[in-house]
């Protein structure tokens, strides 16, 4: 195999409030439009920079939160990809609210709602929140404008694989070029073909990375509940309470990330009381070599999509306790679809209830239901492996999109 490069040239484009933050544009509408209108310019601007480098760019791959990169690909004569970091059936939401198919927001009285791309009906809790929740307006805009120019680009790249989300995907694939090319996690938890691709090469915290592997190599196998609410998750202290003394009372260890704006969250003297034997928290931790320890028994999440991916990549077992946004969908996959995991539901307050959170884990980790999940689990794992692995769903679909670059490229020679 020829030489891969080990590293990537970054260059920055402008959001238009390069000197005093987001903050300074006054609403969220200023910002998104004077975004568009600087990072269009910026974005033109480097692109001639590159040309005039003797390193051009021939295609532009784009967050389709900034629908406005496609005009300036056209512009240009490059080829453009959108690339969704949200799983397909998330996106076939979206796209529909776009359609107005489904209409806006959808009631108490609407339990169930009929989604085309799903083969049955999906319950109003199990949409994303934007959808239901007519105050996040803005967002919900934002996410539908993902789709406002997607017809236009050349390839919709998602991170996920056919295998995982076959239906969906096989309906999409009818209105867009659309390619999953993911799971997007470095080669060496999945295929292990490129030796030096072990991280991601970036983390939002600093992880915690000795304290936590020295606490899990002291653990038995499949022994600790790891618990993690991501990088945004921000939980009511009622509910930092519950989850607290529910993990204490599973009599299970545990690995907890509490990022630092939360810890004040936690109940008083749980640190102090909390022995080293029972359970480690953190701040931050590496998460995928925390998933890949043979002492973790079951990853209980906030059900970001990142985070299922790993899981599913590194056979975890989950509980699913969602919190806004795709995440109530991702949960609904998770214990219905794929069957990797249960639900810990909330009560009519919005909380979820020691008792509920204890009864999960323990289904989980000690249960014969448990088992069934853990083997489901380790089936996704072995079709992660094979879709980004030579000849495999993603990898024949990077494949296809290189070539087709690679053709584009000696075209313009
Ligand atoms: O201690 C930790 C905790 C997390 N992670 C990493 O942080 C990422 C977290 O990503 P994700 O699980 O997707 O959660 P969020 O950071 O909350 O991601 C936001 O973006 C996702 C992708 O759009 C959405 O699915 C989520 O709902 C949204 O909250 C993952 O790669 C983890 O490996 C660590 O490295 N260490």
């Amino acid at each position: 195999m020829k030489e891969l490069p080990t590293s990537m040239s970054i260059e920055a484009i402008s959001d238009g409030y390069d000197d005093g933050g987001r903050d300074q544009a006054g609403s969220f509408v200023a910002y998104v439009t004077r975004f568009k209108e600087v990072g269009s310019d910026t974005l033109s601007q480097l692109i001639q920079k590159l040309a005039n480098s003797g390193c051009p760019v021939n295609c532009i791959v784009y967050d389709p939160f900034l629908p406005w990169a496609v005009e300036v690909a056209k512009n240009f004569g490059l080829i453009s990809a959108a690339f969704f970091t949200q799983n397909c059936a998330v996106d076939n939401i979206y796209y529909h609210v776009h359609k107005g198919v489904i209409k806006l927001p959808p009631t108490q009285n609407d339990e169930e709602i009929l989604i085309p791309g799903f083969s049955s009906t999906i319950e109003t809790s199990d949409v994303p929140t934007f959808v239901i929740n007519p105050e996040a307006e803005r967002i919900l805009e934002m996410l539908v404008n993902q789709f406002s120019n997607l017809d236009k680009v050349d390839w919709v790249l998602i991170n996920s694989f056919y295998e995982l989300e076959k239906e969906v995907i096989d309906w999409m694939s009818k209105i867009y070029p659309i390619k999953t090319i993911g799971p997007t996690i470095p080669s060496i938890y999945l295929d292990k073909k490129l030796h030096d691709d072990k991280e991601y090469g970036l983390s939002i915290f600093k992880p915690m990375t000795n304290e936590c592997l020295n606490w899990l190599n002291h653990q038995p196998i499949s022994s600790v509940v790891y618990v993690s609410f991501g990088s945004l998750a921000k939980l009511e202290g009622d509910q930092m309470e519950e989850l607290a003394w529910g993990l204490k009372n599973s009599n299970n260890n545990f690995l907890w990330v509490v990022r630092s704006t939360e810890e004040s969250k936690l109940p008083n003297n749980f640190l102090e009381e909390l022995t080293i034997e029972k359970g480690l928290v953190v701040s931050w931790c590496p998460q995928l070599q925390v998933l890949e320890h043979e002492s973790i028994g079951c990853f209980l999440t906030h059900c970001g999509w990142n985070s299922i991916l790993e899981a599913i990549s590194l056979g975890v077992p989950m509980v699913a306790m969602p919190q806004w946004t795709d995440q109530p969908t991702n949960a609904k996959f998770v214990k219905d679809v794929w069957e990797i995991g249960v639900r810990a539901k909330q009560d009519e307050k919005g909380i979820v209830r020691r008792e509920v959170i204890e009864e999960c884990i323990k289904l989980v980790m000690e249960e014969e239901k448990g088992k069934l999940i853990r083997e489901n689990a380790n089936k996704w794992k072995e079709m992660a492996r094979n879709a980004v692995d030579e000849g495999g769903s993603s990898d024949k679909n990077i494949e296809e999109f290189v070539s087709k670059l690679v053709k584009c490229k000696s075209h313009k020679k």
